[in-house]
């Protein structure tokens, strides 16, 4: 079985406001599966919909080919850190994993040195959390989620406020888990460097609709490219732009000057489009992309500064 999670159709509203249009959202066994989208995109809904936390509107969800109704056995296969764990200020990280192990009763004491030994706090002995770094205290998060030898395991921002020593810790850690010990995860952040560090998978959701979802590869490929250009009159041709691809993506930058991320192989048609509707192009080329424009490109769509 390679898909681990499959949703079908999933939504969710909150009242009127439906954050998670349906949705069909996979994951396949070995990925590191990066989930990319702004603010209130419906990240943090979809993994508490998947952690069971939420119940979708409509839709279903199979957890390692299993629907959710007969999944019980596959939900302890998966590790879930939506938020950070309410770990006890004054206990030791052995305290603290004792606590949960024992309140879910599932595996030998013998494994709470097991996850702190492969989180790197198994030399913290006697430091208490409330002592612990921002970077520590993410890592036994983590150690938490490893308790029940998970096969996946589904992090939300588990970077957000760490320092770069932090995120390089997490980052390492990361990929030890899925190289070394198969397993597969699932990240959201809105840090993209990071990101394209760790993940050789990247879905883009935007407004709880997915946008895109490539490979490290075809991203790579499909960001390496942009067109940019100085015009006389920016907010016409964004006009002209959008009316012509109704999927472009550009921005309009100082200076009148636009960036298209797309339709890249249509630069030719693009330029005579310009002039022949009484642009004036004053400089046209393509240049390289970084991929964070790329992704600001998808996630923001096209940006009028
Ligand atoms: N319990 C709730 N009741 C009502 N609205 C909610 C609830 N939980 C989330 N929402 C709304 O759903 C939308 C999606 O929120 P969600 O937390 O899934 O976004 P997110 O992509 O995780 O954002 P962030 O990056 O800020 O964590 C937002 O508009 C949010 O206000």
């Amino acid at each position: 079985m390679n898909t681990i999670i499959q949703t079908y159709q999933l939504t969710k509203k909150f009242k009127e406001d439906e954050v998670l249009k349906p949705l069909d959202f996979s994951v396949k066994k070995g990925e590191i599966c990066a989930l990319i989208g702004k603010n209130g995109a419906g990240k943090s809904t979809l993994f508490k919909i998947l952690a069971g936390q939420l119940f979708p509107t409509t839709g279903e969800i199979q957890l390692f080919g299993k629907s959710s109704k007969e999944s019980e056995n596959e939900k302890k296969r998966m590790g879930f850190m939506i938020e950070t764990p309410a770990f006890f200020p004054d206990f030791t990280a052995v305290q603290n994993l004792e606590y949960f192990r024992i309140q879910r009763g599932v595996v030998e004491k013998k494994r709470i040195y097991e996850v702190l030994e492969i989180v790197g706090l198994a030399n913290e002995k006697k430091k208490q959390f409330k002592d612990y770094s921002m970077g520590m205290k993410q890592r036994l998060g983590i150690a938490l989620c490893l308790l029940s030898n998970p096969d996946c395991l589904v992090l939300d921002e588990p970077i957000n406020g760490l320092d770069v020593e932090g995120i390089m810790e997490i980052r390492r850690l990361l990929l030890k888990l899925n190289q070394e010990k198969n397993i597969t995860i699932v990240i959201s952040s809105h840090i993209l460097t990071e990101l394209k560090l760790l993940a050789t998978r990247f879905v883009f959701i935007k407004d709880g609709v997915i946008v895109d979802d490539l490979s490290k590869e075809a991203l790579e490929e499909k960001s390496r490219k942009q067109i940019l250009l100085t015009v006389d009159d920016s907010v016409k041709a964004a006009q002209l732009l959008e009316r012509a691809y109704a999927d472009i993506q550009f921005k309009v930058l100082p200076n009148q000057a636009i960036t298209i991320q797309n339709h890249v192989e249509s630069s030719g048609k693009i330029n005579r489009l310009l002039v022949d509707n009484g642009v004036m192009v004053k400089e046209f080329r393509i240049e390289a992309l970084n991929l964070e424009e790329y992704f600001l490109g998808l996630v923001e769509g096209n940006k009028h500064d």
